[in-house]
C-alpha cells in the first residue's frame, strides 16, 4: 500500500486508521530535506488549519502513540548543531541537534503542531505528540525558540515531511511570550555580558510573571555568575527555593532554602526554613519537615503559619506511624470536590521482594489480621477525570482518546488518556518521581537503561516506555469505594459508577490472584488495602487485578493479553485440569441460564423460579468434585444470587438461606458454613466483594425472619466486616445495615 499523500491535508484532517497506515508504511528517504514545501506554503496550510480548529470547535481531543523510537541520552555539549535543511528522513539523526524559532502559532490535532525557521532559513513542521491538552501553557506560542536533540525526522506523505517529538526530554522550548527569554538569548547566542545583578532582576521579572523555570535559570545565572557576594549570593539561592517551590520541584527547594541560610542559623532564615519545611513535606519527608519547621519556630516563636504547618506534619507521621487515619473527614472533603487529599503513605507493613515466577512481590513483614489494613498510599498521579464507559456527558475538553500503534488499542476511557499526559509531566518535571517510577514492571518493552538520567538538568523520558508501564500498572477506581455499594448494581447488570484511572507506586508491586488475600479501596486518591483474611509474616499480599471472569478460559485470556501472564493461583491451577469440553457445556449453560432469567419479567412465578433451580443444578453437576473442592465455583454464583433474591421477592426465608449458603459456598467460604446454629467462614479461600457481603447481610435477615437471632447477629458481623474491608472504613455502614 502507498502512503496517504497528506501534503495539503493536514494530520488534522486523518482519522486514525489513515495515520496507521502512515506510521506503518512510512518510506525512509535517507537525504531529502526536511520538507519539499516551501515557507509559504508550509505557513499557508498550517495558518487554514489553525482557523479551521477554531472554526470547527471540536471538543474532542485525541492523541496517537506511534510505533517506538528511543528518547535521546546524549547531552547537548556532546552534539553537533545542524541545519533543518541537512536532517536525514526516516531516521534519528543521531550525533546532531537543531535550535529554531517557532514562525506560527501552533494548535493540537492528534498533536500539537507548529512551523519552525532555522538561522539558514530553512523551515520544517514540528509534531510533538506529548502536549498535556487539559493544561492551558500547553502550547508553543509564536517566536519560541526550541532545541531539538537527535530528531527524528519523517516521511509524513507526498513531498510533506515533519520532525517528530514524542519524548519531553528531547526538547527544550524557550517560550516567546517569555521576557526572560530574550536575556537568555542574547546570552546564548550573541554571547553578552550580563551582570549577576540584571540576571537577578530578570529573575525577579519572570517569577511575578509567573514564568517560573525562567525566573530559575536567570537566578542560576546570578548564582553562578556572582563571585565574592556572599550576602548576593545567598539571597538569589532563597530566591531559587522559592521559584523551586512554586513550580514544584521539590527537591531543589529544599537544597537551595537549607544553602540559603548559615550555619548556625539566624534570625531571618526563619523564612527558608519554612520553605524547606513546605518541601520536605510535599516530598513525603516528613521527620524532616518537622525539624525544619521546628527550626524555623525557633527562630521566630509561635508563627501561626508555622505552627500551622507543624501540626499538620504531625498528624502525617502519626499516620505514617500507626496507619490511623481520620476516614470520616477524608470521606467529608471528598463530598465537597477534593479529590486529591493531603494524607501520609502507610506501608511499613509491607516490603518488595522476589516472588516466584512473578518477577518482584509485594510481603508482608509481620503478621496481619483479617481485616487490618495493609497498606494505604496516596497517588503517584490520579486525573480527576471519573466517567462511566457509556458517558455521553463528559465535560468538554475533556474526551481524550488516545490511539496506541504499539498495542493495537485505543484507550476506552479518557482517564487513561489523561493518566498518560499526566504522568509524562510529572516525571519530566520530578527527577525522583521519575527514579521511581521506571523502576515499574514494564513488561517486555525493550529499555535503553538510560530512562530517568539527569541529562541537561532533566531526567530522560521515554514516552513508550511510560504508556508501557502505565499499562501494566495502573488501577481503574471510584472516587469512592462506598458508591460502589450504594449504586446498587444488579447481577447481569454491569454497574455505572464513574471511574478514573490513576497510579500508585507502592501498591503497583502486588501480584494478581484470583483468590487474593487482599482488597484494595478508594476514598478519592488515597488507596486502602485490608486484608481479606489473616495474612502470616511473610506472606506475599495479593489483590484481584480485574474482577475474575467466572470462566477460567475467557479469564486466562485476559491476564495473557493484559498483563502477559498465566494465573496460576489454587483456583486457575485446578480449574486448568477440566477438560476442554467441560469449559465448553459449562459456559454454554450458564449463557443459557441468563437467556432464560433476561426472559423472565418482573414478577417471576414460582414455577418459572423452580425451572432456573433446574438449570442450576444441572450447572453444579457440571462441576467436578476433584477439581472444585473447597475452591470457588465461580459460574454457579450469579445464577444463585437471581434465585436468592427471587425467594426473597416471595419472603420464603428458608430458600432465602439456602441460596445464602451457596453463593457463600461457590465463593469459596466452605461448604456448610452455618453449622449448629453457628457461623464459620473460611476466609482463606473464600473471595469477599459486594456480592459475598450482601448474600450474608441477606442472610441475616432471613435469618431473623426465622426466629434464628444469634446466626442472625453473626451473619450482620461478617457483612460489617467485609464492609470495611470492601469501602476501606467505617463510615456509612449503620446507614448501610439499616436499610
Ligand atoms: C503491576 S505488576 C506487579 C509487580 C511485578 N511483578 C513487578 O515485578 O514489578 C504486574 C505484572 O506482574 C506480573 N504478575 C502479576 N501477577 C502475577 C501472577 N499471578 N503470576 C505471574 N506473574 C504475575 C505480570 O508480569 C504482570 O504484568
Amino acid at each position: 500500500m502507498s502512503p496517504i499523500a497528506t501534503s495539503t491535508i493536514d494530520s488534522y484532517d486523518l482519522s486514525p486508521d489513515q495515520y496507521k497506515v502512515i506510521y506503518e508504511d512510512a518510506i525512509p528517504l535517507e537525504g531529502q530535506p526536511p520538507s519539499a514545501l516551501g515557507k509559504d506554503d508550509l505557513v499557508r496550510i498550517h495558518n487554514r488549519n489553525l482557523e479551521l480548529k477554531k472554526e470547527s470547535g471540536k471538543s474532542r481531543n485525541s492523541f496517537v502513540l506511534p510505533a517506538a523510537y528511543a528518547p535521546s541520552s546524549a547531552s547537548l555539549d556532546t552534539l553537533q548543531k545542524i541545519s533543518l535543511s541537512d536532517l536525514k528522513l526516516g531516521t534519528h539523526n543521531r550525533g546532531y541537534f537543531v535550535t529554531a524559532r517557532t514562525i506560527t502559532s501552533s494548535y493540537h490535532s492528534t498533536d500539537l503542531i507548529t512551523i519552525l525557521e532555522d538561522d539558514s532559513g530553512a523551515v520544517a513542521r514540528l509534531v510533538q505528540g506529548f502536549q498535556n491538552f487539559s493544561s492551558s501553557d500547553s502550547s508553543i506560542p509564536l517566536n519560541s525558540t526550541v532545541a531539538i536533540k537527535e530528531p527524528y525526522c519523517k516521511f509524513n506523505g507526498e513531498n510533506d515531511w515533519i520532525i517528530r517529538v514524542d519524548h519531553p526530554s528531547d526538547i527544550a522550548v524557550l517560550k516567546g511570550d517569555d521576557a526572560a527569554v530574550s536575556l537568555i538569548l542574547q546570552f546564548v547566542t550573541e554571547k553578552k555580558e550580563i551582570s549577576p545583578t540584571q540576571w537577578r532582576e530578570a529573575g525577579d521579572l519572570a517569577y511575578l510573571d509567573k514564568k517560573f523555570s525562567s525566573a530559575i535559570e536567570c537566578y542560576t545565572q546570578a548564582i553562578d555568575n556572582s563571585t565574592s557576594d556572599t550576602a548576593f549570593k545567598l539571597s538569589t539561592l532563597r530566591k531559587r527555593a522559592f521559584a523551586n517551590l512554586t513550580a514544584r520541584s521539590f527537591s531543589a527547594a529544599k537544597e537551595d532554602a537549607i544553602a540559603s541560610c548559615l550555619d548556625p542559623p539566624e534570625p531571618g532564615d526563619e523564612k527558608a526554613y519554612f520553605c524547606a519545611g513546605r518541601a520536605a513535606y510535599e516530598l513525603g519527608l516528613y521527620t524532616e519537615s518537622e525539624q525544619y519547621f521546628t527550626t524555623a519556630l525557633n527562630l521566630k516563636p509561635r508563627d501561626p503559619k508555622t505552627l500551622k504547618e507543624l501540626r499538620k506534619t504531625q498528624t502525617r507521621i502519626s499516620e505514617q506511624e500507626t496507619g490511623v487515619y481520620n476516614f470520616a473527614s477524608m470521606i467529608d472533603r471528598l463530598k465537597k470536590g477534593e479529590v486529591h487529599l493531603d494524607h501520609a503513605d502507610f506501608v511499613s507493613n509491607t516490603e518488595v521482594k522476589m516472588a516466584e515466577g512473578k518477577g518482584r512481590g509485594l510481603f508482608a513483614r509481620r503478621e496481619i489480621k483479617k481485616g487490618e489494613v495493609v497498606m494505604v498510599e496516596k497517588a503517584f498521579c490520579l486525573p480527576d477525570l471519573y466517567t462511566t464507559d457509556q458517558s455521553e456527558d463528559i465535560r468538554d475538553g475533556q474526551r481524550l482518546e488516545m490511539w496506541n500503534f504499539n498495542t493495537n488499542s485505543r484507550t476506552q476511557r479518557p482517564a487513561q488518556a489523561s493518566l498518560f499526559l499526566q504522568l509524562l509531566k510529572k516525571i519530566y518535571g520530578d527527577a525522583e518521581a521519575s527514579k521511581k517510577f521506571f523502576e515499574l514492571d514494564g513488561g517486555s518493552y525493550l529499555r535503553s537503561g538510560k530512562e530517568a538520567e539527569i541529562v541537561d538538568g532533566v531526567p530522560v523520558i521515554d514516552s513508550f516506555l511510560t504508556e508501557a508501564i502505565r499499562l501494566r500498572n495502573c488501577f481503574s477506581c471510584p472516587s469512592t469505594s462506598l458508591s460502589l455499594l450504594t449504586s446498587n448494581p444488579t447481577i447481569y447488570n454491569s454497574h455505572t459508577t464513574p471511574l478514573s484511572a490513576g497510579l500508585w507506586t507502592h501498591a503497583a508491586y502486588i501480584n494478581h490472584s484470583c483468590i487474593p488475600n487482599s482488597i484494595r479501596s478508594f476514598i478519592g486518591d488515597i488507596m486502602i488495602i485490608r486484608a481479606t483474611c489473616t495474612i502470616p509474616a511473610g506472606a506475599e499480599i495479593l489483590h484481584q487485578y480485574k474482577a475474575s471472569d467466572a470462566a477460567y478460559l475467557v479469564r486466562k485470556q485476559v491476564f495473557e493479553q493484559n498483563w502477559g501472564f498465566v494465573c496460576e493461583c489454587p483456583l486457575c491451577g485446578k480449574e486448568s485440569g477440566s477438560k476442554e469440553v467441560k469449559h465448553g457445556e459449562r459456559s454454554e449453560l450458564v449463557e443459557r441460564i441468563k437467556r432464560e432469567v433476561g426472559r423472565l419479567g418482573k414478577e417471576v412465578s414460582v414455577a418459572r423460579i423452580r425451572g432456573v433451580e433446574k438449570l442450576v443444578r444441572r450447572l453444579e453437576g457440571l462441576h467436578e468434585s476433584e477439581v472444585y473442592a473447597g475452591l470457588p465455583r465461580l459460574m454457579l454464583i450469579h445464577p444463585c444470587i437471581w434465585l436468592l433474591e427471587r425467594w426473597r421477592e416471595k419472603r420464603e426465608w428458608g430458600m432465602v438461606v439456602k441460596y445464602g449458603l451457596d453463593v457463600l459456598r461457590n465463593f469459596g467460604f466452605g461448604e456448610d458454613v452455618v453449622r449448629e446454629g453457628t457461623l464459620e467462614l473460611g476466609y482463606e479461600k473464600g473471595i469477599m466483594n459486594v456480592e459475598s457481603m450482601r448474600a450474608l447481610k441477606v442472610m441475616g435477615e432471613a435469618y431473623k425472619e426465622l426466629g434464628k437471632l444469634e446466626v442472625a447477629d453473626e451473619c450482620e458481623k461478617e457483612a460489617k466486616g467485609m464492609f470495611v474491608v470492601l469501602t476501606g472504613s467505617e463510615v456509612g455502614i449503620e446507614d448501610f445495615f439499616s436499610t
